[in-house]
């Protein structure tokens, strides 16, 4: 990897230019997403470059185990912030628009584990499931899923993410208050 020869915007550069072993699957640039809608024009993973890299860290560490890491969503643009607010006004769901969120960042990644065959593991809940059972903290699911959910979580944090409570699959970079909020197109990135 030539770090000098990789396109950066304000830090933010596209996670398949540092690694291409990470499955990438962005719902939002699809229609299976809890909106329904396809929300990106296109499905590039942009993160922060040090983010990128922690994510590559945390990738290697699950093939270690002889899982893969599976990125569902990464940087957000701020405007897809506000379409998504605008349909859902519940900031235990969606961060505010005007407050932004880590993945406007490009701090912020939502992942899960798969197998080897890039199949998922069981979780505790579907991803973006706003329920009780998406909270770390919730005990109620198949021993195999609360395993499955620290494994990732254990993985994650060891690469220098944090956890947050409401949400198993949305991890914050430890540095996320280092950058700013970003309103740079995907497109920018291809
Ligand atoms: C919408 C959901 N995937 C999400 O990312 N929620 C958090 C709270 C956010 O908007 O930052
Ligand atoms: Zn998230």
């Amino acid at each position: 990897m030539i770090l000098n020869k990789i396109k950066m915007i304000d830090g933010l550069i596209n996670v398949r230019d540092i690694d291409d072993s990470i499955i990438i699957d962005l719902r939002y640039a699809t229609e299976n997403n809890f909106l329904n809608k396809k929300i990106y024009d296109i499905p590039v993973c942009v993160l922060q470059l040090n983010t990128a890299l922690k994510l590559s860290k945390a990738n290697s560490f699950a093939k270690d185990l002889g899982y893969r890491l599976k990125v569902l969503d990464a940087y957000r643009p701020l405007s897809v912030q506000k379409i998504m607010w605008d349909i859902i006004k519940n900031e235990d769901f969606v961060a505010p628009y005007w407050r932004g969120s880590n993945h406007n960042r490009g701090a912020a990644v939502d992942v899960t584990l798969t197998f080897e065959n890039g199949d998922e593991i069981l979780m505790p809940s579907d991803y973006d499931e706003f329920s009780e059972r998406a909270s770390i903290n919730y005990k109620d699911a198949p021993t195999i899923a609360i395993e499955n959910r620290e494994l990732l979580s254990m993985i994650m944090i060891k690469a220098g993410f944090l956890r947050i409570e409401s949400e198993w699959w949305h991890f914050n970079d430890s540095e996320y208050e280092k950058y700013g909020l970003y309103d740079i197109s995907l497109e920018k990135f291809i």
